[in-house]
């Protein structure tokens, strides 16, 4: 059973950033210089905490989503590295058969997803239980995987990564080096069920900069209550 002391984990401090993490191909977007409503998407901000998390107060366990190429890795990356919480990237705990099924373009099923997402949530529990702060990467695209990965937890906040596919499309076909090919965008959009306000997320804007969207989510888990 994958844990902290999982393999697949890093420390903070050995947490490395992708290299590639610098290739922005969308424009950076400043904190106070964001369209207010762009590919159907509207933020007051950079980060919008839900009701359900600012009701429920600072996480303890940050649970990274969103679409393929939305920029999960990335941001976990910083979020551990800043946070000097320990970092686990969802995508190693695929069994091979996922990987291989990705890998071909062929999206995965609920039943392939299913022992994945009882993995990242053993990963989640086992944080909570040992009174140990995280970040997991998942693309935890539906509410009952979230309902699976959290077990309803109100210290597993999601931090989703929420873009329009115009703005995640160009940044999938520049990566190299990733088993998930580009063609399976439309498929991961498809299956997108957003998180609501009664879900403990903090929404944040993927056509932020790396640093911007790192401060913007660091500010905004600041602003709640301790
Ligand atoms: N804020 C950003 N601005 C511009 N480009 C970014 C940003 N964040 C990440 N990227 C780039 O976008 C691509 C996808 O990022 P990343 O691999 O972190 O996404 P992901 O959601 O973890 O993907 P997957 O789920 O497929 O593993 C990478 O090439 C990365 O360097
Ligand atoms: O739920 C899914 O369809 C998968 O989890 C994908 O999202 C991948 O894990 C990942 O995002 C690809 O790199």
């Amino acid at each position: 059973m994958p844990g902290p002391t999982s393999p697949h984990q890093t420390t903070a401090a050995a947490a490395s950033l992708p290299a590639s993490a610098h290739d922005g191909v969308t424009a950076p977007i400043a904190p106070g210089d964001v369209p207010h409503d762009v590919g159907g998407f509207s933020f007051p901000g950079l980060a919008h905490a839900s009701r359900a998390l600012r009701d429920a107060g600072r996480p303890k366990v940050l649970v990274v989503m969103g679409v393929s190429g939305s920029g999960k890795s990335t941001l976990a990356g910083e979020l551990s590295f800043a946070l000097r919480w320990p970092l686990v990237e969802g995508d190693s705990l695929h069994p091979q058969a996922n990987i291989l099924k990705m890998s071909t373009g062929v999206p995965l099923t609920d039943a392939d997803r299913q022992p994945w997402l009882e993995d990242i949530g053993r990963v989640v529990r086992d944080w909570i239980d040992s009174d140990t702060c995280g970040v997991i990467t998942c693309s935890s695209l539906k509410r009952r995987y979230r309902d699976t990965i959290s077990g309803g937890n109100t210290r597993v906040c999601f931090v989703y990564v929420k873009g329009a596919q115009a703005d995640i499309a160009p940044r999938l076909n520049r990566r190299t080096g990733h088993f998930m090919p580009s063609t399976m965008l439309d498929s991961q959009f498809a299956a997108l069920e957003e998180p609501g306000e009664d879900e403990c997320v903090l929404s944040v804007d993927v056509r932020a900069s790396r640093d911007s969207l790192t401060k913007a989510t660091l500010d905004a888990l600041d602003g709640l209550t301790a």
